[in-house]
């Protein structure tokens, strides 16, 4: 096992002795198999360049498929030798609908760099013929303006993206199976050479990306960078575009109009900015978190209490919000730290959470309230993204009050907020798999985070890994697909691209993250516990004294805007009462007081836009 270079986990197919021939003969997609040796020191160092490879090119599966088989495998010894492999690692590619007999290509090409591979994938697939075409394969040749200026001004139910280039480019071939599995949007290619085209479209840069509305009108597509990345990311964001899920892959009409598959979420829709982080969001996770989570565990003792009372204090110092939330974990955090009991009774937590800190004024939101956590139906999105969003407040602000956890004991680790987390996630997240994948990320590389800035980058690639591998499962939500995140349209200048690969910039996605997730870019906006007031003497908070308004004003970029549904208007807040979930009243009343003086008085700072 030690010596297994690829693991379920990665986004490849692992081939063996009993399942090469079946997978890739006859198949309805050609294979790119990579045949190497455990042992093999050029095997071991080039897995990861083939995980890489493999990722990126994920979305292309349905056209052609990245596989791995270990020849070093005893089992495996005798389908090598069958298959010809005399040298490790050994590239092979079969066609589509290939015979049983056939033993596969082998690729000797010049080098092995992912550029050079994506390119020879795309060759494999360009030269089958229309009798073996890749049945779920669009066609990647070129079309000419007499093909394409008739679509001009025609209505449609999806959105054409003319993609023109020059003619060694591979960007369009690539663009059309990047959105392979996405429908609501068709993509093809044109040439630079074609002058009719570039007249009537005005076309005068290369590569460019020209869209036809479903409306019947047509513009260029802007992207901040003529990159693959940004054409493909640009056009999985448009309205209606959204990926095809396993069991509707066949593009079921529905899908190609953009509807949502599953059925609609009773709840009023909440339109909301994609830019911004809302504290409803974070509040409905505390409230969760406090009310339905921890309610599985009777009784908090031992570890399990320890990690409660050091979330509890985390959360205390950290939560940037100055108002109920934060004094009444303070206020728990006080009670856990007093008691000199070993065993606490969940029901006593509750009791103070819910009944005893409202008689002087402080409570939790009543009610779960998902605004940028929200999905286009019950059961997506919702607890599991708001608890990643409070973590990336957590490191962040972590961050911007660098002082704020000193004498609470956690200060003596490198990366405070991470060891929360993952304490928090072993023992408490209902998730019990995504507890284990966590947590195998966190033993393989958390203990190497050593300042502040590399625990905020930690959690942002540690998330970014985890959309990469559950894009397209049955959890991705089709109105917001999991993708590489933040996606171009939040962050022009986190994307590069590197020798045709793309890279991010992480000085870049640093300061976008501390700018994203600051106190200054929290939006108040469905709240459900009352803003701070300043005091008469205080500066007002820019934050707290926004009113919702001048938040949701139209016209950003990362409005969201729901189709087909009402959108919820400001609620009044109102306290959680046990009996009731809608009775109303209870203010803040002094909620704040005393805070400063507990918690760092350092506020964090906007760097500003610039992304
Ligand atoms: C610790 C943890 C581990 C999980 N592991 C699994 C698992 O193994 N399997 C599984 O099926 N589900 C897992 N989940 C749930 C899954 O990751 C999603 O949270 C869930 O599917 C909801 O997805 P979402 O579309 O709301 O976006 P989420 O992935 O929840 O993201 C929430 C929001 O965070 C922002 N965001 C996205 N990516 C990043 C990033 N890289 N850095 C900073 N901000 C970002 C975006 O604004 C996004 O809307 C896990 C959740 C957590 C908290």
């Amino acid at each position: 096992a030690a010596a297994r270079l690829y693991t379920e986990e990665d986004p490849l197919v692992i081939l063996s002795s009993s399942s090469l021939k079946p997978t890739v003969s006859n198949s309805s997609s050609a294979w790119l198999v990579q045949f190497y040796s455990s042992w093999c020191g050029h095997c071991i160092q080039y897995s990861s360049t083939w995980k890489t490879l493999a990722q990126d090119v994920k979305d292309w599966q349905q056209a052609i498929s990245v596989a791995v088989l270990d020849c070093a495998q005893e089992e495996n010894f005798d389908v090598c030798r069958d298959y010809g492999i005399k040298f490790y690692p050994t590239f092979k590619y079969f066609r589509a609908h290939s015979p049983p007999t056939d033993i596969g290509t082998t690729y000797r090409g010049a080098d092995r760099e992912i550029q050079s591979v994506r390119r020879l994938m795309v060759n494999i697939l360009q030269n089958h013929t229309r009798l073996d075409w890749p049945e779920h394969c669009p066609s990647l040749e070129p079309l000419s303006s007499v093909e394409l200026l008739p679509l001009l001004g025609q209505r449609s139910d999806h959105y054409t993206a003319v993609i023109v280039e020059k003619p060694h480019s591979y960007v369009g071939r690539e663009v059309i199976l990047d959105l392979l599995q996405f429908s609501g949007v068709e993509v093809k290619r044109a040439l630079s050479t074609d002058l009719p085209l570039l007249d009537t479209l005005k076309i005068t840069d290369f590569p460019s990306v020209y869209l036809l509305h479903p409306n019947g009108t047509h513009t260029p597509l802007h992207v901040d960078k003529r990159l693959r990345f940004f054409f493909s990311s640009s056009l999985r964001m448009l309205p209606g575009v959204q990926r095809r899920h396993k069991s509707d892959s066949s593009s079921s009409s529905a899908s190609q109009k953009g509807a949502l598959p599953h059925k609609q979420n009773p709840e009023p829709w909440r339109d909301f900015d994609r830019s911004k982080v809302y504290t409803a969001d974070l509040e409905s996770a505390l409230h969760y978190l406090l009310r339905v989570e921890l309610a599985t565990h009777n009784m908090l003792e031992g570890e399990e209490l320890k990690i409660f009372k050091d979330f509890v204090t985390l959360v205390t110092k950290l939560y940037p919000d100055g108002g109920s939330v934060v004094k009444l974990m303070e206020t728990l955090s006080d009670w856990l730290l007093s008691l000199p009991l070993q065993r606490i009774p969940y029901q006593a937590v509750l009791d103070l959470v819910d009944n005893k800190m409202r008689i002087s004024g402080v409570f939790l939101g009543a009610e779960l309230r998902w605004v940028g956590c929200q999905g286009s139906r019950v059961g997506l999105r919702g607890y599991p993204c708001s608890l990643w969003t409070l973590f990336h407040v957590l490191t962040v602000q972590h961050d911007a009050m660098p002082t704020a956890l000193d004498n609470t004991g956690l200060e003596v680790e490198a990366a405070p907020v991470l060891q929360v987390m993952r304490r928090y996630i072993r023992t408490f997240f209902g998730c019990e798999e995504c507890g284990r994948h966590f947590e195998q990320a966190a033993a393989a590389s958390m203990d190497k985070v050593e300042t502040r800035e590399q625990q905020i980058l930690w959690l942002w690639n540690q998330h970014n890994m985890v959309n990469y591998r559950l894009a397209g499962s049955l959890s991705d939500d089709p109105l917001f697909p999991k993708a590489p995140w933040p996606s171009p349209s939040l962050c022009a200048s986190c994307h590069e691209e590197k020798n045709g690969v793309h890279v991010w910039n992480q000085e870049n996605v640093l300061r976008f993250l501390r700018h994203h997730y600051s106190a200054s870019n929290l939006s108040p906006q469905y709240s459900l516990t009352p803003p701070r007031l300043p005091a008469p003497h205080q500066d007002p908070d820019p934050v707290q004294t926004r009113r919702p308004q001048e938040e949701h004003r139209g016209g950003g970029v990362g409005e969201m805007k729901k189709p087909e549904q009402k959108a919820e208007k400001q609620p009044e807040p109102r306290p959680w009462t046990p009996g009731s979930q809608r009775r109303e009243g209870g203010g803040s009343g002094g909620a704040h007081k005393g805070r400063r003086s507990r918690r760092s008085g350092r506020r964090c700072v906007d760097p500003g836009d610039g992304f």
